[in-house]
């Protein structure tokens, strides 16, 4: 089977303070991982702030590179994609959900205007027909419709509305897979169920895998395949998400288990099944 994505020994290291105070951050120590092409799933990192997991997220988008290591999409190098016609290909093909959907949209603008946008730029749609029919589609992938968000601004829907927007958004152009970075945390607590069974919905019904980074261990249990926990910029233990999270094996995996599963967080995620 072929990788989709190969995350090979990266690290990544941000200097800090100016010259006389010069500072080295490694955001990122030493990562691996990787998805199958054609096995869609759900590898979620989980970790405290300052873990890495933002940097490790925005390396696979391209959005900062490595300092050391390699990232490959679909065999070829993410440092190799020049040019604004291979950045657009790459694009498609691996979308970013980000956690505040009201700063991913600016407030003045209709939400429509951004999915025929997304529908014409980065998926090709010609004709406004087929322009609108991109744009029905891939908001009914996230139960809402044209009809509903047509003329709408940002600030005329709840924060769980404005987020399958924005995921409905990152559908038009039919990418492999998603990163979605603490996409429920400055969500309502009623409403992450049903973001978070949407990511599922997704894995299942279109087949795209989806990079799930949280620092919530409730729903890291109930939607994750596989899961990946960072401390300190480093794995410190990764494999199939519930046997790892009945019987995490590392003492941070421990702790964390412990400090975050309290009794109102079923730790079975049953609140999820909503
Ligand atoms: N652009 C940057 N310049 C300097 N240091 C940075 C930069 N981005 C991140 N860092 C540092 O790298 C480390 C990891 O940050 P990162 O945001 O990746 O962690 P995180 O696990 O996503 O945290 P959070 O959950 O708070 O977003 C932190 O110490 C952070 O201060």
């Amino acid at each position: 089977m072929s990788a989709l994505l190969e995350v090979e020994d990266v690290s990544r290291v941000y200097r800090t303070g100016g010259l006389f105070a010069a500072r080295r951050v490694t955001a990122v120590d030493g990562v691996s991982l990787q998805l199958e092409a054609g096995r869609p799933e759900i590898l979620t990192v989980v970790g405290e702030s300052g873990s890495g997991k933002t940097t490790l997220a925005r390396m696979i988008l391209g959005m900062v590179p490595p300092s050391t290591g390699a990232i490959r999409f679909k065999g070829k190098d993410l440092a190799d994609i020049r040019g604004s016609r291979a950045r657009l290909a790459f694009m498609k093909e691996v979308q970013p959900v980000f956690q505040n959907p009201f700063e991913a949209f600016n407030p003045m603008k209709r939400l429509d205007r951004y999915l025929f946008a997304t529908a014409r730029r980065m998926a090709g749609v010609e004709g406004e027909a087929a322009i609108r029919d991109a744009a029905d589609g891939a908001l009914k992938e996230v139960g809402l419709s044209l009809a509903e968000v047509r003329g709408r601004y940002p600030h005329e829907l709840s924060g769980g509305q404005l987020q399958r927007v924005a995921i409905a958004r990152a559908l038009i152009s039919k990418p492999a897979l998603l990163v979605a970075d603490e996409p429920v945390s400055m969500i309502d607590a009623s409403l992450r169920a049903s973001i978070v069974n949407l990511l599922r919905g997704l894995r299942e019904r279109r087949g795209v895998s989806i990079i799930y980074i949280t620092h919530d261990l409730a729903t890291a249990y109930y939607v994750s395949d596989r899961i990946l926990i960072m401390r300190h910029g480093k794995v410190v233990e990764s494999g199939e998400a519930r046997a790892v999270l009945d019987d995490p094996q590392h003492p941070y995996s421990q702790l964390l288990k412990s400090s975050v599963l309290s009794p109102e967080v079923p730790p079975t995620g049953a609140a999820f099944h909503a």
